[in-house]
């Protein structure tokens, strides 16, 4: 299953161990993919998903491991634009506040036009605080502030978890044809894997921080004949779960 890709243009998680007191949260996790690739990352709650996201845009450190984006490390690459799980905006900020502020910081290739559009297309109130905005218009302005900045990488930690069933639809779409345009590598989480299934050609599968599946959509089609994706990336989620054998150091 270790999987290594050309580190000048992949994404390469290279035997990542993460502990945090006493308890073994990733377990000497490897896996690559081509920059561009639309990575699909499932598992169960507690399964380090998060863990694992956070090390990949330099946010948390590995015990041991690297994580490198196309040569670079994670912790020094401004290529990465990240959307965390709790989509954290500032309460007293307008949408219309957080994109001067966005712009400002970001200003060699903050991209105006890929914010706007995205906040255009779900009807984002420009002049609304963000305190009051619902859980659903939060997501889509940490969404559009990630990609007006333009950066060749997108990660993503669940994030379409707080839209409606039309309003997910329509940004898998979207971010389906942004993806199209601009080639951009994208890693993200999911607890549906219908969204995975509909936007990635990537898989990978935690179960209890170790890697239980991973591969291209084709290699993990053609490795479990007669099964869809979410299928196997199920059975794969029941690995080790729930088996009492939880990884402790
Ligand atoms: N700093 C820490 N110290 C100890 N344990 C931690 C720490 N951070 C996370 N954990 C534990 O590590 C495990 C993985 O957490 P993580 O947030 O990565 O899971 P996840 O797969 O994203 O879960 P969910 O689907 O519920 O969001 C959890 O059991 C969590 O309680």
């Amino acid at each position: 299953m270790p999987r290594h890709h050309h580190s000048g243009n992949a994404l390469q998680f290279s035997d990542i161990t993460v502990r945090r007191g006493g308890s073994t949260l990733l377990d000497h996790l490897t896996f690559g993919a081509p920059v561009g690739s639309r990575i699909g990352l499932v598992g169960a709650n507690g399964a380090g998903k998060s863990t694992l996201l956070k090390v990949a845009v330099g946010l948390a450190r590995a015990t041991s491991g690297t994580v490198s984006w196309a040569g670079s490390a994670a912790a020094e690459t401004r290529a990465v634009a990240f959307v965390p799980q709790g989509k954290p905006l500032y309460p007293a900020l307008t949408p219309a506040h957080a994109l001067v502020l966005a712009r400002s910081l970001n200003t060699e290739d903050w991209d105006e036009e890929a914010a706007r559009s995205w906040m255009d297309a779900f009807e984002i109130p420009l002049s609304r605080q963000c305190s009051v905005l619902s859980g659903g218009e939060r997501t889509q302005v940490a969404i559009a502030l990630a990609l007006g900045r333009g950066t060749p990488h997108l990660v993503l930690d669940e994030p379409f978890a707080e839209l409606d069933p039309l309003a997910r639809a329509d940004a898998i779409d979207l971010l389906r044809a942004v993806l199209d345009s601009t080639g951009r590598t994208l890693l993200i989480s999911s607890h549906l894997l219908s969204d995975i299934d509909d936007l990635c050609d990537h898989l990978m599968v935690l179960s209890r921080g170790r890697l239980t599946l991973a591969g291209t959509r084709d290699e993990i089609l053609a490795e479990h004949p007669g099964q869809s994706v979410s299928e196997t990336a199920m059975a794969a989620m029941r690995l080790h779960a729930r088996s009492g054998e939880r990884t402790a150091s």
